[in-house]
């Protein structure tokens, strides 16, 4: 029998409103692997566990929200992607997706290279031992000042995003006696099947520079003039949360066919490509994300293939995943304040975080998944919309959800796959303090970020 928390009874699926939510789960205490990182489970009592240790624990210990980080999880899909290119190819973890100096270590000890495009990001890589051949720099409008620390690091790559930065560049490049490995970001012209917001290689956006017009062929030509410039490479990244590897396809062909036209025109062969990141993950059960062996078996044999057409000694390809690697090993948890049914409508469900720890609902109107975690129930599915504590109507986590009907204040709800681009575009809105990152593996736990204090905002506030 179901028992209902709310006088105006649960939202059963046969008065649902309009909405594009699916039909409720059969089942809603079932925790899906495909969104939930790899050691998620429920222990006897139907409390989830996490790297063998159960949410309530973590609650207690660390309060909510939280971010819980599945340590062993992070490292296995790190691993697979640097086995699925192995020793030819090269992997650079996008650190946008998620930075903290834990996760450099980790990078760092399973083999892989890292992405920053800022100067917070790379002081994070440096102060965590990522050796800076290691890195590449990018980044649309890279200050001078960032220019000048990255090539005093020595970082692996600078990657070019524009006329004005090669000759920005290449100068503080002479001043400091050096000659810098770059590669030339092009746009191809893709569209991206993803949210307008984060595709990146059609041409009316700011990053790189365009293919069409010569202009790619003019950024190389006056690279290559530029004696504190190596030009080791061309970069193309399409857009983000991609599962479709066409629009990768023409991105590899387009990029080849310049390092044929340069080759042709300077009889110059760069010795490297870089295909960006963008592979989608699963943030609900209808999303069928690829593995990274497969991801890198369609990508090394559309350059090879297009290599052997041009007649091009085949380039070391290098990939740059974020949210594929980091995304799905770490959940929201979250507990359950004020409760809202709005008749013929669905239960408004508050919980003590919200925008500020997850933009990416308002922002790209992203989908997620959540589950009651801090306890099985036979309750009937109820249509909630889970929300935060902002000030603001658009301040959604979950817009279409199912949660048992009789949730109550206090329970814990866990939001899965939020480990990229939630804490690293989380804010302090209203003054909320950022939650913690916590990591888990083999029955233990640490603080890898720790939570924000009033403390940490009042020492910004000057006056
Ligand atoms: C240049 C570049 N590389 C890599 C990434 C990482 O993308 P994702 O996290 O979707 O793999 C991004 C972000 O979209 C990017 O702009
Ligand atoms: N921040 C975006 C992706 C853009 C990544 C950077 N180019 C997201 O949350 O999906």
């Amino acid at each position: 029998m179901s028992r209902s928390a709310h006088p105006a009874g649960p939202r059963h699926a046969d008065v649902l409103p309009e909405g594009h939510y699916s039909a409720p789960p059969a089942d809603l205490n079932t925790l899906d692997p495909k969104v939930w990182s790899q050691t998620v489970s429920r222990d006897e009592d139907g409390v989830a566990t996490v790297g063998g240790i159960d949410v309530k624990t973590l609650a207690e210990e660390y309060g909510t929200p939280a971010y819980v980080l599945d340590e062993a999880d992070f490292r296995a899909r790190a691993r697979a992607w640097r086995a699925a290119f192995g020793t030819d190819a090269d992997v650079f973890y996008a650190g946008k997706a998620f930075l903290s100096r834990a996760v450099v270590r980790w990078l760092h000890e399973e083999g892989l290279n890292l992405d920053v495009c800022s100067g917070g990001e790379l002081a994070t890589a440096l102060s965590a031992g990522m050796p800076a051949d290691r890195i590449a720099f990018h980044g649309n409008n890279k200050s001078k000042e960032e220019i000048h620390r990255a090539i005093t690091a020595g970082v692996g790559r600078i990657v070019l995003d524009s006329f004005q930065e090669i000759v920005r560049v290449a100068h503080i490049a002479r001043e400091l006696g050096k000659r810098q490995r770059v590669q030339i970001r092009i746009t191809v012209g893709v569209e991206a099947h993803t949210h307008e917001f984060i595709a990146t290689a059609h041409e009316d956006q700011k990053f790189g520079i365009p293919l069409a017009g010569g202009q790619a062929a003019e950024a190389v030509r006056r690279a290559l003039q530029l004696d504190s410039l190596e030009l080791i490479g061309i970069h193309s990244h399409i857009g983000s949360q991609i599962f479709d590897m066409s629009g990768f396809e023409v991105a590899a062909h387009r990029v080849v066919g310049l390092l044929k036209d340069i080759r042709d025109e300077h009889g110059v062969e760069l010795p490297e490509i870089d295909l960006g990141g963008g592979l989608g993950i699963a943030y609900t059960s209808d999303d069928d994300p690829r593995e990274p062996h497969e991801i890198a078996k369609a990508l090394t044999e559309i350059v090879s293939r297009e290599c052997d057409a041009a007649k091009l000694r085949t380039p070391r390809i290098s990939v740059e995943p974020g949210r594929a690697i980091v995304g799905p090993t770490a959940f929201t948890l979250y507990e359950v304040g004020t409760i809202k049914p709005l008749d013929g409508l669905r239960t408004y469900v508050s919980v003590d975080g919200g925008m500020s720890d997850n933009i990416r609902t308002a922002l790209y109107d992203a989908e997620y998944s959540v589950a009651l975690v801090s306890r099985t129930s036979d309750a009937e599915p109820m249509l909630a919309r889970v929300v935060g504590k902002h000030c603001e109507s658009g301040d959604i986590v979950v817009k279409d959800a199912f949660l048992p009907a009789d949730l109550a204040p206090g329970d814990l709800i866990a939001v899965p796959a939020t480990g990229a681009y939630c804490r690293s575009m989380a804010s302090n809105y209203n003054h909320v303090l950022r939650p913690p990152v916590v990591a888990v593996g083999d029955g233990e736990s640490r603080v890898i970020v720790r939570r924000e204090t009033e403390d940490d905002l009042l020492r910004l506030d000057v006056g």
